[in-house]
């Protein structure tokens, strides 16, 4: 379990972290979402022991940060944002080092990496630095699980690898959570917010929100309207123009449309962009994605600043 109470943490004039109080519960695969600078790295750098936080407190499975942290480096996994693996040395040699410095070996607790290391065992005579990105983020999870941490925490372990390996990632940490492992994981993807038990919703570093992904979704009670032409980057700038508009982000193939009030109809969008010339128009209202909830909340966070 991780009890994180009232933690700042500042750099010179950057604040950080501003009094963040947070729980994951034991076997939780819990996710910390938000973007570039919100603070993640530094609350994960506090909470392995790494960095000291200047107010509160954070417990791991009971261990206080400060005065148990030799403790707590035995009993947690972690795989920082770069790769912490040494590129000069094979695929075995890092696994073999990194179980000696926990004093156990990689055969007595194989088990627990089989599924990810078989992967790259192929290839154990590879030093790191010739490997792929998604053979090297296999690479550093095992070495991350090789003293069997019962705190597993992972610093947007999928940023820059190919989207077959990051499905493949996080089929790989559900497996390890079946094996009690409690995970805090980052990213700054929305989609693998769907994939925890709860997230924090996190932005200059504040907590925006905790809950479970559906319910963050659930809750938020706003339309959404998705609208595409074959003109994306007009249509961004013409729907931003529309007079009822509150905001209007990219989405991939689409643009995501939230009105002033909840009263904007999908006929309406549709004739404004017929009459604007746009060609294969398609605008329908869709169910609120964890996205779209992000957005409204840094907008709101951004104009109460
Ligand atoms: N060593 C440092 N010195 C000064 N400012 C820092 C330092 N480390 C981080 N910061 C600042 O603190 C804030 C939070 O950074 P942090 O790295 O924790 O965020 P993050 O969510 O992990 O983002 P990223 O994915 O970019 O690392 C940012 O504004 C960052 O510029």
């Amino acid at each position: 379990m991780i009890e994180i109470s009232q933690i700042s943490k500042s750099y010179e004039d950057v604040q950080a972290l501003k009094e963040i109080t947070l729980q994951v519960n034991e076997g939780e695969l819990f996710g910390l979402i938000g973007p570039d600078g919100a603070g993640k790295t530094t609350l994960m750098r506090i909470l392995m022991t790494l960095l000291l936080p200047d107010t509160g407190e954070a417990k791991m499975n009971g261990f206080d940060v400060i005065k148990d942290f030799k403790k707590i480096r035995h009993i947690v996994g972690y795989m920082p944002g770069r790769f912490s693996l040494y590129q000069d040395l094979s695929v075995e040699e890092n696994l073999n080092f990194f179980a000696t410095v926990f004093g156990t070996t990689v055969e007595k607790n194989y088990d627990l990496i089989r599924d990810i290391y078989y992967q790259i065992e192929p290839f154990k005579t590879r030093r790191a630095g010739k490997l792929s990105g998604g053979m090297k983020q296999k690479l550093a999870l095992s070495c991350a699980l090789i003293h069997k941490p019962k705190i597993l925490v992972l610093d947007e372990p999928t940023t820059g690898v190919d989207a077959v390996s990051r499905k493949e990632f996080w089929e790989m940490l559900k497996k390890l959570q079946k094996k009690e492992i409690t995970i805090l994981v980052s990213t700054p993807y929305m989609d693998e917010a769907t994939l925890c038990d709860r997230v924090a919703l996190i932005q200059k570093g504040k907590i925006l929100d905790v809950d479970s992904p559906r319910r963050i979704t659930e809750k938020f009670p706003r339309k959404i309207i998705r609208a595409r032409s074959d003109e994306m980057y007009r249509l961004i700038n013409d729907l931003r123009a529309f007079k009822k508009a509150e905001s209007v982000f990219a989405f991939g193939q689409y643009a995501h449309f939230t009105g002033i009030e909840d009263n904007v109809e999908t006929t309406e969008l549709d004739i404004y962009l017929e009459k604007l010339n746009h060609k294969n128009v398609l605008v329908e209202e869709i169910p609120p994605g964890i996205e779209d909830v992000f957005m409204s909340m840094q907008e709101q966070a951004v104009s109460s600043e």
